[in-house]
């Protein structure tokens, strides 16, 4: 067996998850799985490379039996059949509770874009997911406020672990950094597979950032060996795959297929996939360069073809169709703010649910009543929407690529919303906390990543705000410069430093950094 170490430092009950038997199941992934994840990172960049020279993309020739021909994914498990709200949320112990509690049907507990990977969250968020799975978990708060989950129905958990291209330092396996997708799964799946079963439910995943079915097919051996592994019936995973790479939307029939056994739906992804548009067509010209990011909504002629496309592939094929993050959220000290917020979330979800999803994601509890309601008013007595089949749409290669038609100026002051957002959103990451309230909207990885990345972007094009100004290097480092003195005295001394200096290695470097989350894990 390949020598496994762990190097990060105490945590507290971290004894009850890095056991010997939990850490050689996890060297067992990595010796059958690490080696191919890496060649599939690899993949990516020629792909994109190319897509950028040519700025095209397409459906793949030789797929092409896979999406003519007749097949469907495994039915849903009994918990899994009403989707239609579903809370979202990291796995930090008092939100835990309360995601459990909030009526949703589902709660996505996030290790993924709401969190930062510190060890202290890798290894905690996986000792409270133990005990919400066993229904103990508890907390008082230092105001002495207790939580413990509420008699009746709890949300069903399916758990995000971080995407493929995350490593984990603070365990090494044969002398490499750990893959932290890897680690975030098996940890849970070693935990918990079997408690859940017992329960009545599962061992049930969300799948972030998948570039193509290629690597779908990666997690589809993963639980085909997990399961083995454990004496758990092949099947019993059930995974949803998030939609929100721009190669991925091209692949979405192949991503179902690859996972049959274990697929539960597909989810529209919508700020993870503006930002893959963006980084994937960054250096590609002024046709796919897009206005403020505020501007760019879900009626946008390319975010409409995604997600009909979308629901149409998924009912085809017996899955479920999931919506995806308003990104407005109530203020319960402010009543303004909480109505309009209220308001846009009614729309968005209204939308959804009217295009035929399924069920949608909120970001809030006080959301979930909204979500439910909209979503009840189309399902009625069902409990989803599979039958509706959607055959009304067909989607092309060109819109799926048609950013140039979106609605919306480049403004001087998207620009330096994008710097300040970026800025205060690095600083909360760095802090620990990977899912921050800035300026009344939920913001997390990708979120962020859209900010920076657009920058990025305008620079590289020569963008012409508003106001006459081109968007230059120097422009943007003068705007950091007074985003930095505008947020000293409110965001932490100890992180506003290095959020500048991230941001600015983010958005200016000649190089792109695929994602803020690398250079972002070399600090904590
Ligand atoms: C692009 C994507 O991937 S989207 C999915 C990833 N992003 C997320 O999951 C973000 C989820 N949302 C959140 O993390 C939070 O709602 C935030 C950070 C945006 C705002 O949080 P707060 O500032 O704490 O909000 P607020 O003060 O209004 O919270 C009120 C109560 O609701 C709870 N709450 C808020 N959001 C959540 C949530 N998503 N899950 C569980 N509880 C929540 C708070 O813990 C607080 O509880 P308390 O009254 O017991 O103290
Ligand atoms: O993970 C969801 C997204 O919108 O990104
Ligand atoms: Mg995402």
């Amino acid at each position: 067996m390949v020598d496994i170490q762990v190097l990060g430092g105490a945590v507290e009950r971290s004894e009850e998850i890095l056991t010997p038997e939990a850490l050689e199941f996890l060297a067992g992934l990595h010796e059958r799985f690490a080696g191919r994840r890496d060649e599939l990172l690899a993949a990516r960049a020629a792909r994109r490379e190319e897509a950028s020279r040519t700025g095209r993309l397409d459906f793949l020739a030789e797929t092409r039996e896979v999406r003519e021909s007749d097949w469907r994914v495994a039915g849903a498990p009994e918990d899994l059949v009403d989707r239609r709200v579903e809370i979202t949320g990291p796995t930090e112990r008092k939100m835990a509770i309360n995601a459990l509690n909030s009526g949703a049907r589902v709660w996505l507990a996030d290790l993924e874009d709401a969190n930062t990977p510190h060890w202290h969250n890798v290894v905690g968020g996986q000792v409270n997911l133990a005990d919400a799975v066993r229904g103990t978990i508890a907390f008082t708060s230092p105001e002495g406020k207790e939580y413990a989950l509420k008699p009746g129905r709890h949300a069903v958990i399916v758990m995000r672990p971080r995407g493929w291209h995350l490593d984990e330092r603070h365990i090494t396996v044969g002398g490499r950094r750990a893959v932290g997708a890897l680690v975030d799964f098996g940890l849970y799946f070693f935990h918990n597979a079997k408690a859940l079963l017992e329960r009545g439910s599962g061992p049930y995943f969300y799948l972030p950032k998948m570039e193509s079915h290629l690597e779908a097919r990666l997690w589809n051996d993963v639980f085909t060996h997990a399961q083995e592994a454990l004496g758990i019936p092949h099947g019993t995973v059930r995974a949803t795959v998030l939609i929100e790479t721009i190669p991925a939307a091209f692949e979405m029939e192949e991503i179902l297929h690859e996972l049959r056994d274990h697929a539960s739906g597909l989810n529209a992804g919508r700020w993870d996939y503006l930002f893959s548009i963006i980084k994937y067509f960054r250096d590609a010209g002024a046709d796919f360069v897009l206005p403020d990011r505020n501007d760019v909504t879900m009626t946008a002629p390319f975010m409409r073809a995604y997600t009909e496309l979308l629901v149409r592939t998924c009912h085809k094929r017996g899955a479920f169709a999931m919506g995806g993050m308003a990104a407005f959220i109530p203020n319960r000290r402010d009543p303004e703010v909480t109505e309009s917020a209220l308001a846009k979330v009614h729309d968005d979800k209204r939308r959804e649910a009217g295009d035929g999803f399924d069920g949608s994601w909120v970001a809030h509890p006080d959301l979930v009543a909204i979500c439910d309601e909209e979503f009840t008013a189309v399902l009625g007595a069902e409990p989803n929407q599979l039958g509706r089949l959607r055959a009304d749409v067909s989607v092309t290669a060109a819109q799926l690529l048609d950013i140039r038609s979106t609605p919306g100026n480049a403004t001087a002051a998207g620009l330096r919303g994008a710097v300040d957002v970026g800025v205060r959103y690095l600083a909360s990451w760095l802090g620990g906390n990977g899912a921050a309230a800035i300026h009344n909207l939920m913001e997390d990885a990708a979120t962020a990543e859209i900010s920076r990345s657009q920058v990025w972007q305008w620079v590289r094009n020569e963008v012409k705000l508003d106001t006459g100004a081109t968007v230059t290097a120097d422009l943007v480092r003068g705007l950091l410069s007074d985003v930095r003195e505008a947020l000293t005295g409110v965001v932490p001394a100890e992180h506003l430093g290095p959020a500048v200096e991230l941001f600015e290695q983010v958005a200016l470097a000649d190089d792109f950094p695929d994602f803020l989350t690398l250079p972002a894990y070399e600090r904590i």
